[in-house]
């Protein structure tokens, strides 16, 4: 395989099958970093700033279009460790949340990721309906739970059993960075697999990779001396390659986490009332007040927590809404984005004069 140099960052088959012969001479890089104007993209022993081409801005329907870090891109070099990224290769997978604020518009997170770390501290911020929330993003990805600040709980085990109570089938670890007890997570980090890591502001992100590299992170640092400009530019989300194999995407702590997807989205968290839903008698039944209810039955009965149930609720409520009004954004925007097309197509014809 001629791209063989690309699998410690996660290249696979289902990428090299997208290129085709002519676009061979293109050269293969994974975005690390998505700055305002451009972006930092790993390729074959060079690190690049490359710029996407406005045709690829002019096609896309959405900015979720546009590459963002973790992408897979084509890109042409105009000069030493400068490029323009003609194309960017379908994701495996996409962790995506809806536009914090009113707006229906999807943000990505990352892209083509295997695992994902959902970390909370074991301190106040502990919150199991936000976790059912954060098991929301992992689709097509292995979800992992790592509780850190265990120095600050003195007993994380009887945490770990009330999680695994509520949540089956999803793996916990315990961790405390601080103190660079980081050891748990090696097993899940494996050269060629990426992983990114979520979880609101302070629980430590940035600790665990910290501590998982062995060095502090000089993000910032590094984006300054690679922007040509030298402009001091504010990046949010980071890609690097450990030395030991594997790939880890920071992100930036989030304030609020509202979902952008499918009922599909909460088969992980909810498993168990997805489960009895099928018993329900009415085949859209909304499992609060109806009669044959499998599940407001099961509460009654107390197999089924109280609490887990009024987030499946909520979270099935905002997927809902979000459903019947995410058609209507899509068609606006693709309506609006013909209409400019057309325009722009009658000019060139004018200038033609066809
Ligand atoms: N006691 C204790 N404190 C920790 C631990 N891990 C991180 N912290 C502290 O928690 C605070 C936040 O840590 P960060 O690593 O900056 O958190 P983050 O998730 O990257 O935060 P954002 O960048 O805002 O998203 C810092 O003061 C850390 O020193 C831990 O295991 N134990
Ligand atoms: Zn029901």
């Amino acid at each position: 395989m001629e791209y063989n140099h690309l699998s410690p960052l996660g290249w696979n088959t289902y990428f090299e099958n997208q290129i085709t012969q002519d676009e061979r001479e293109l050269i293969v890089g994974k975005v690390s970093i998505e700055n305002k104007t451009n972006y930092q993209v790993l390729a074959a022993g060079e690190t690049y700033i490359a710029e996407a081409t406005g045709r690829l801005f002019y096609m896309a329907e959405t900015d979720a279009e546009l590459p963002k870090v973790g992408d897979w891109v084509l890109m042409m070099e105009i000069d030493k460790g400068k490029a323009v990224i003609q194309k960017v290769l379908q994701r495996q997978s996409v962790i995506s949340r809806k536009v914090p604020g009113k707006k229906l518009e999807e943000q990505i997170i990352a892209t083509n990721i295997d695992k994902l770390f959902i970390v909370q501290g074991l301190d106040s911020n502990f919150n199991l309906a936000r976790l059912e929330r954060y098991l929301a993003l992992a689709q097509n990805v292995e979800p992992i739970i790592v509780l850190n600040k265990a120095d600050l709980c003195p007993h994380p085990e009887d945490i770990v059993r009330q999680v695994k109570e509520r949540i089956k089938n999803v793996e916990i670890v315990v961790a405390a960075a601080l103190q660079n007890q980081v050891s748990t997570l090696h097993p899940y980090i494996k050269a060629g697999s990426t992983i990114a890591i979520v979880g609101s502001s302070g629980v430590g992100k940035s600790t665990i990779i910290n501590s998982l590299i062995g060095r502090p992170f000089m993000a910032t640092g590094e984006v300054r001396e690679l922007d040509s400009k030298g402009r001091h530019t504010t990046t949010s989300r980071h890609l690097m390659l450990l030395e030991s194999g594997g790939v880890l995407i920071d992100t930036p702590g989030m304030r609020e986490l509202q979902l952008w997807g499918d009922q599909y989205s909460l088969s992980t968290s909810f498993e168990d009332i997805e489960a009895l839903s099928e018993h329900c008698k009415f085949k859209n039944c909304t499992h609060t007040d109806e009669k044959g209810c499998a599940i407001t039955q099961a509460l009654d009965e107390g197999s089924v927590d109280e609490a887990h149930w009024i987030n499946y609720v909520k979270m099935i409520k905002e997927l809902a809404y979000l459903e019947t009004r995410q058609d209507v954004s899509a068609m606006l925007e693709r309506k609006n984005k013909w209409k400019k097309i057309h325009k722009e197509q009658r000019e060139l014809y004018k200038r033609r004069n066809i």
